[in-house]
């Protein structure tokens, strides 16, 4: 199947959007040789609120509506996200028709001092995060840390660490690489130390539902590895609802046609947290991950999501 006319990319226009657009865009024309393609950036509320933790901004989508109204107005053929940022419900007549093949799913520390890990960080090092996930985990093992808000893209973190603004700060290591910063990373944070928020490393394509056409280009670049795990955890956060208050973080890794699961949930200052391991057949993951979600719902019980209003 082929197009009669550029197909029209959307992104955001960050430069770590940007640059894993151009990636993609060029796995897409690897895949279907010959195709013309055109980026097209959209701006979301998450690069033009600054100054609050999106946490605060609350409501839905904040990193992805506006491309999905270039999606319905017609004005891109598909957009680009970072699988992370991507409610687990899509407006209707809207699909992710793929998802790429993984990149590392770990955070990564940076710090302005040398500091390699939080080891070295003296009691009351302030912790530059606006992410309720890492605040929790940083907190759960280091309460003698300090979280100051940090927002704006990853280059705008990275000045402001520079700059004074804290100590140290957690950036996705996949987000580093497609920068190609990674160097600016002091380490490489365990999965047990810094468990992942849900999706983390991992793009998806948003497209029209019936847009076979579009759809047809993009069936060669689709992960099914990549796509089991995030149905095991992206159904372990549809099941607790998670919103960005929720601080929240799953890992599903896969073995052959087995399943392993691992979810976790925190209350913000860290102070109490609920885990759980789930494993199973690959084939089942969107059931796993609503398993697991709903178990961490019940241990964490009514009070916990009144705790977070
Ligand atoms: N919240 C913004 C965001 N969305 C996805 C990534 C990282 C890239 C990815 O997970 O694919 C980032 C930046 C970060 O968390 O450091």
């Amino acid at each position: 199947m082929s197009l009669s006319r550029p197909l029209r990319i959307g992104t955001r226009g960050s430069p770590m959007a940007l640059a894993q657009t151009g990636m993609v865009r060029d796995k897409i024309v690897a895949a279907n040789p010959g195709l013309e393609t055109e980026i097209v950036v959209v701006s979301t509320v998450a690069d033009r609120i600054l100054d609050r933790p999106l946490s605060e901004i609350g409501g839905k989508g904040l990193f992805t509506k506006e491309l999905e109204q270039a999606l319905f107005a017609d004005e891109v053929d598909v957009a680009v996200h970072s699988m992370k940022d991507v409610e687990t419900w899509l407006p209707d007549g809207l699909a992710i028709a793929c998802i790429l093949e993984r990149d590392d799913p770990r955070d990564a520390f940076l710090s302005a001092n040398g500091a390699d890990g939080f080891a070295d960080l003296k009691a009351g090092s302030r912790i530059g995060t606006s992410s309720l996930r890492r605040a929790a985990q940083v907190l759960m093992r280091r309460p003698d840390l300090k979280i100051v808000p940090l927002r704006g893209n990853a280059n705008t973190r990275m000045r402001k660490l520079e700059a004074g603004e804290c100590d140290a700060t957690l950036l996705a290591l996949a987000g580093l690489q497609r920068l190609g910063m990674e160097d600016v990373a002091r380490s490489v944070l365990g999965v047990d130390e810094m468990l992942p928020a849900v999706a983390q490393g991992a793009l998806g394509i948003e497209t029209r539902i019936g847009d076979d056409a579009v759809r047809a280009l993009l069936a060669p670049i689709a992960c099914a590895r990549t796509t089991t795990a995030l149905d095991a955890e992206r159904g372990l956060l549809a099941e607790l609802d998670g919103s960005c208050r929720t601080p929240i973080a799953a890992l599903a890794r896969i073995e052959g046609d087995r399943l392993t699961l691992d979810g976790l949930l925190f209350l913000p200052d860290g102070s109490r947290h609920w885990g759980v391991t789930r494993e199973g057949a690959a084939s089942d993951a969107a059931a796993i991950g609503q398993d697991a979600g709903a178990e961490l719902k019940r241990a964490a019980g009514d009070t916990y999501f009144k705790h977070l209003q």
